[in-house]
């Protein structure tokens, strides 16, 4: 079976055009602002969850993505709860609860003050290489090291090999 269409299940039009770029010359990236509660837990668990509760809203096969910035000093945290840290405490109220550490690493870059336009969440704190902010490069640039276009390459070569 060929899927030729997915739909992408989220508000949030930066995770669109994202999702798009990456994917879109591969399947056509229907969208969906579908509000999901999330749970509490680990990642794939959220994620999981996340997945089977836009199914059941859809009544069909969805495509959503979740995802979480781990900050090392922290052991991790605010990991898959950094939706609502950043909501709460903006980009320099997420510096600032590194700024009592020297380890400002996080998985896999470092948290510095913002850089670059503000659109996209966190992307302006986020130096990837010891160089640029997400938010500093272009959208192509970006797309080809992110979490997200890791994630979406293993979802190409699943759905080449027939989603086995
Ligand atoms: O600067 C960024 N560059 C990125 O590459 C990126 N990927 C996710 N995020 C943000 O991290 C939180 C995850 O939460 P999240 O995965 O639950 O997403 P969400 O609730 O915004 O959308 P969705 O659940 O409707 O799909 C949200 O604040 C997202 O905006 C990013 N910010
Ligand atoms: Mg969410």
């Amino acid at each position: 079976m060929t899927l030729t269409k997915l739909n992408f299940i989220t508000g949030n039009q930066n995770k669109l055009a994202d999702v798009r770029a990456i994917l879109g010359n591969v399947v056509e990236v229907d969208n969906q602002a579908v509000d999901i509660s999330e749970i509490q837990g680990t990642i794939e668990e959220i994620a999981e969850e996340k997945a089977r509760r836009a199914a059941e809203v859809i009544n069909g096969p969805v495509l959503v993505e979740d995802s979480a910035l781990e900050f090392s000093a922290l052991k991790g945290l605010p990991g898959p709860y950094i939706k609502y840290f950043l909501d709460s405490l903006g980009l320099e109220g997420l510096n600032k609860m590194l700024d009592g550490f020297e380890d400002r690493t996080a998985e896999a870059g470092a948290i510095v003050r913002p850089r670059g336009p503000t659109g996209f969440g966190w992307d302006p704190i986020f130096e990837y290489d010891g160089r640029a902010t997400f938010a500093e490069m272009k959208q192509e640039e970006k797309n080809l090291i992110s979490h997200g276009y890791k994630a979406l390459v293993k979802l190409q070569q699943w759905l080449a090999e027939g989603q086995e």
